[in-house]
């Protein structure tokens, strides 16, 4: 794994995007894999404003996301896909049916995640897929004891996630207590991975990254095996290294 350490949070999420910019210049119908939550939308925000000043497209693209919650429609501003579409498919030229997220309202959940990995794997793989942590180390929502070799599955949220995520709802009762996301196998088959750290919150999650064993309970732990990762982490997520 390579660290990438920034000043701040600008920093990390300008670096990130001309990163991928520069990806995306080689290849235009790149398949980019996509997470939610706080850490990337200072990255998307950088992609937003250098597509609209240097008309970088996105027209040939397919994008991917890793996760969705369980039972919320996908017009409701707590779903990914409405996070999605506002932080970034609306100011991009990205056709929105290239734009793909596990369906949460699905009638047939187990189908769901099948026709999701498989479809995945239709269009060729995730090229390059971004990464956030959570602070039990989590990737995607596999959440520790999440098995290595899991594919696109029903998880069942800690209890520290919903906690984590409440602010993003009126209530925790709100918070749903599943989600489909892709599997750490899923994640693993990506052929390049770019994990986005920030703040104080997640600097001991960074540290047993970096020093600490693989192992299950740890899920982001399974990145040290990954041939090609890049960490971009801010001064304040460093602070334990
Ligand atoms: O960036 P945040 O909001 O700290 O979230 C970290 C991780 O947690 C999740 O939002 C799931 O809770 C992931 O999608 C994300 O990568």
């Amino acid at each position: 794994m390579k660290l990438i350490s920034t000043s701040n949070y600008e920093k990390l999420s300008q670096l990130a995007a001309e990163e991928i910019i520069l990806q995306i210049k080689k290849n235009p119908s790149l398949n980019l894999g996509l997470a939610t939550g706080s850490t990337p939308t200072g990255l998307y925000k950088e992609l937003i404003r250098d597509h609209k000043q240097n008309k970088t497209s996105y027209k040939e693209m397919n994008t991917f996301n890793l996760d969705e919650y369980i039972g919320i429609p996908k017009k409701d501003r707590n779903s990914y896909h409405y996070f999605m579409c506002e932080n970034l498919f609306e100011h991009i030229d990205i056709p929105l049916d290239q734009t793909h997220i596990p369906d949460g309202t699905a009638k047939n959940l187990d189908e769901e995640c099948s026709r999701y990995e498989q479809f995945i794997n239709e269009h060729g793989g995730i090229d390059l897929q971004i990464l956030g942590i959570g602070q039990n180390g989590h990737i995607g929502f596999n959440e520790p004891g999440t098995p290595f070799d899991s594919r696109t599955h029903i998880i069942d949220l800690a209890e520290s996630t919903r906690k984590a995520n409440a602010r993003f709802f009126e209530s925790l009762e709100d918070v749903p207590k599943q989600a489909i996301t892709m599997g750490i196998a899923s994640i693993m088959d990506c052929k390049e991975i770019f994990l986005l750290v920030s703040g104080a919150s997640k600097a001991k999650a960074l540290a047993r990254l970096m020093n600490g064993e693989i192992n299950e309970q740890f899920p982001a732990s399974v990145l040290k095996t990954h041939q090609n990762v890049t960490i971009f982490a801010d001064k304040e997520a460093t602070a334990f290294l």
